[in-house]
């Protein structure tokens, strides 16, 4: 969901729609179907529907039949932030570096604690593992958009993997509206649900992840030049950001279906807990897809939109996916770390100047992530808002 240019018009290569349609049923052997899953008990992973067919340009080819290593030739940087406390300098200067040349990095010796993220690891299996008409219990609406989803969209294909979503704090605030300039705000709760209370350890690990966020943010701040704390109370009782359980069953063909199709990250920053299998591929400059060699002890780090709109594009918010897996299912829990809804974004004024002028002009970010939750619901006949609507030619 706030993966940027989900449910914009898919760019393929088919000639027509009846094409596509054709060239879909043709690999699957069968005919699409338009079942409205959201409601039904039926589980969408029972079988393969032409709904998950990824355009032929976009399909994960490489490497999937064999799980080989060759991809990990090259690994994003790995900083140890067990020396902050009497190495910050150098801390900071190979996280500058890192979210200047990739944009994605890992952390080890993070401080959260091995119990919290077993005990996540737990209740996320034992909910993945419920029936699915529990989990629909749940289930994400278009009225509050936290809780079960097992029908999510990027670029108009849907993921291979259901979602549950929670709001670190216990509750999510947006403007009630998009258009109008003052309309209040309105507050979305978290959904427990009843058949597994336990689920709330949760909790536990989305406050340990908070605090690990405000750490990154003022290294990466402080790698810009500026003072740590100096965007510090744009985040300090934010209520948007959002802790995401992830889980991609084994697939059965997976050469034509993404866990998460190409997209980036929406948020400041987003702390990803990715367990032992792998399925995360970071774009490389050059165009090559990499794979982000999993490694159970670290978080994976990426910059997201809003940190490259305060950055004036020195860091880039990198284009990421999800490939999924014949033999075994995959896990993976992000904690996407935003402002509060009442921020309006920008260059951070001390990274402009006359001879670098501010590539974005001020936006409501509070109203953008507003625009881009009711895109997913219904089609608001114009193209998803990005950030690089706000951009200046300069
Ligand atoms: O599962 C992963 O490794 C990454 C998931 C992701 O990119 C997302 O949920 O935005
Ligand atoms: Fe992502």
């Amino acid at each position: 969901m706030v993966a940027e240019g989900a449910h914009l018009p898919r760019q393929h290569c088919f000639v027509s729609a009846q094409e596509e349609q054709k060239e879909k049923e043709a690999i699957l052997g069968l005919a699409s179907d338009d079942r409205e899953l959201s409601g039904s008990g039926l589980n969408p992973f029972d079988g393969f529907d032409a709904s998950f067919v990824v355009p032929p340009e976009h399909r994960p080819s490489r490497h999937l039949a064999t799980g080989s290593s060759e991809s990990f030739a090259r690994d994003i940087p790995v900083i140890d932030l067990a020396s902050l406390g009497y190495e910050r300098k150098s801390i900071v200067q190979q996280v500058g570096r890192a979210c200047e040349e990739w944009g994605f990095f890992q952390v080890v010796n993070h401080g959260v604690p091995q119990t919290i993220v077993q005990g996540l690891k737990d209740e996320a299996k034992k909910f993945f593992d419920s029936p699915r008409g529990m989990k629909l219990q749940v289930k994400r609406t278009a009225d509050n958009p936290l809780g079960f989803n097992d029908g999510e969209l990027t670029k108009n294909v849907r993921d291979w993997k259901e979602v549950y979503d929670m709001a670190p704090g216990g509750f999510f605030e947006l403007p009630a509206d998009f258009e109008a300039d003052d309309t209040g705000s309105v507050i979305h709760r978290n959904q427990w649900p009843s058949f597994l209370p336990s689920l709330r350890a949760c909790e536990d690990y989305m406050e340990a992840a908070e605090k690990l966020a405000f750490t990154l943010l003022e290294l990466m701040v402080e790698s810009m030049g500026l003072p740590p704390c100096r965007t510090h109370k744009h985040f300090e009782s934010s209520r948007t950001s959002l802790f995401r359980m992830n889980h991609y069953p084994v697939c059965p063909a997976p050469e034509l279906a993404l866990g998460v199709s190409r997209h980036k990250d929406t948020v400041a920053l987003t702390i990803l807990l990715q367990g032992d299998v792998e399925g995360l591929e970071v774009k490389c400059q050059d165009g090559e897809w990499i794979t982000v060699k999993p490694n159970p002890e670290a978080f994976v780090i990426n910059v997201g939109d809003v940190m490259q709109v305060y950055s004036n594009d020195k860091y880039q918010s990198i284009e990421h996916r999800v490939v999924v897996n014949k033999n075994v299912e995959r896990y993976s829990f992000p904690y996407f770390f935003s402002p509060g809804h009442w921020v309006d974004l920008g260059p951070i004024p001390e990274l402009t100047s006359d001879q670098c002028l501010p590539k974005y002009k001020s936006f409501n970010w509070g109203k953008y992530l507003k625009r881009r939750f009711d895109s997913n619901y219904k089609d608001l006949g114009v193209p998803n808002l990005q950030i690089s609507d706000y951009r200046v030619n300069v």
